[in-house]
């Protein structure tokens, strides 16, 4: 078990909206070890998407965090502003969007845009950052790294993009990399090649990944670890292994049911049955029951955190318990991932 560099505590993400205030990230709190992937699953509208900017504090008004902490090596960034968390943006924590074009400036060339990034954090020469830029391409897996250098984003393909996105990120050598959905618009072999050099970037390099994702398939083939979100909580944590072979949650079993024998990575997930509820009108207690097949009497409050021995948690009254592995505790506080 490695040691966490990145710690999120109970945190908690509002948007004031004419309807009321929407808790799009209501209490949520993992651990990320040093070189570990944690997936970070769940429907659309989860919270998945906001949690990954509320730990890069980029939530903007009308929105805000309302509470808790983000610990990056035992420093909280939700306290820190302007300035200090733009220093600590690119250097130390550092997001690969969807679209690599959130990253990339379609008129500039990669090495003009490379060489920034790298002297925005440090003070070295063009020649110096042009040689870090060019390593940073190989790195990913670019073949020609000096020529894409030379090339502007719209002559590379879709999934180069996104390698040239990851290799940004990747520049000052970060403790950690928010991903929120990068291969999900590529072609499934593109994906799988990506998945793959990411597993060893994080191997090699000890960077941790926080991988968003609606895509069960690519959190089995590439996470440590798991976490799901459903109406802005984690409900479940675990190893990406266990969790998969025996989800505790009905949410995670019906996400896993949901994904047919012949999925492919990329494919949207299709649906628990049901919908997923608004979050200006969560039900009382558990916010799954509605749709749940375990759902009974204890579900109109509030549902407790099991553990289990195996180091798995469930947010549920009613977990899917197995003989080997009953739950070891409740308690309705704190929620730890296995990492
Ligand atoms: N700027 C905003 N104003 C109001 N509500 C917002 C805003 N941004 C996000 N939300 C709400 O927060 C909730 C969580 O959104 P989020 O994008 O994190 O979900 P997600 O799990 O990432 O889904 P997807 O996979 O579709 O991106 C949603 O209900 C969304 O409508």
């Amino acid at each position: 078990m490695s040691e966490a560099v990145l710690r999120v505590k109970n945190l908690q993400t509002q948007f004031k909206t004419r309807t009321g205030t929407l808790k799009a990230v209501d209490g949520v709190s993992f651990e990320v070890g040093r070189g570990r992937i944690l997936g970070l699953v769940g429907e659309s509208g989860s919270g998945k998407s906001v949690t990954g900017y509320s730990i890069l504090g980029l939530i903007e008004a009308p929105g805000e965090i309302a509470g808790g902490e983000v610990l990056l090596n035992g420093r909280d960034l939700t306290r820190l502003k302007g300035d200090a968390m733009r220093r600590m943006r690119g250097a130390q924590i550092a997001m690969v969007f969807q679209d690599p074009m959130m990253t990339l400036n379609p008129v500039l060339k990669i090495g003009t845009q490379m060489i920034a990034a790298v002297r925005a954090h440090d003070k070295v020469s063009r020649k110096e950052a042009w040689t870090r830029s060019r390593d940073a391409l190989a790195k990913v897996g670019i073949p020609s790294p000096e020529e894409r250098l030379d090339a502007y984003p719209h002559q590379l393909s879709g999934g180069m993009r996104q390698r040239v996105a990851i290799a940004i990120a990747l520049l000052h050598s970060p403790a950690v990399i928010i991903a929120d959905e990068p291969t999900t618009a590529l072609d499934v072999s593109i994906q799988g090649q990506i998945l793959a050099e990411v597993r060893r970037l994080a191997d090699e390099t000890g960077t941790a990944f926080v991988w968003v994702t609606h895509d069960l398939a690519v959190v089995s083939s590439l996470a440590d670890d798991i976490c799901v979100m459903y109406a802005g909580r984690v409900v479940e944590t675990g190893a990406a292994a266990d969790v998969i072979a025996s989800p505790r949650h009905p949410y995670t079993a019906g996400l896993l049911a949901s994904v047919p024998a012949e999925h492919e990575p990329g494919e949207r997930l299709p649906q628990v049955p049901g919908s997923t509820p608004s979050l200006a009108n969560l039900p009382a207690g558990c916010a799954f029951a509605p749709r749940c097949f375990k759902a009974g009497p204890a579900c109109t409050t509030t549902p407790p955190v099991q553990t289990f021995a195996d180091g798995r948690s469930a947010l549920c009254h009613y977990p899917i318990e197995s003989d080997s592995c009953q739950p070891l505790s409740s308690t309705s506080t704190t929620y730890r991932s296995a990492s």
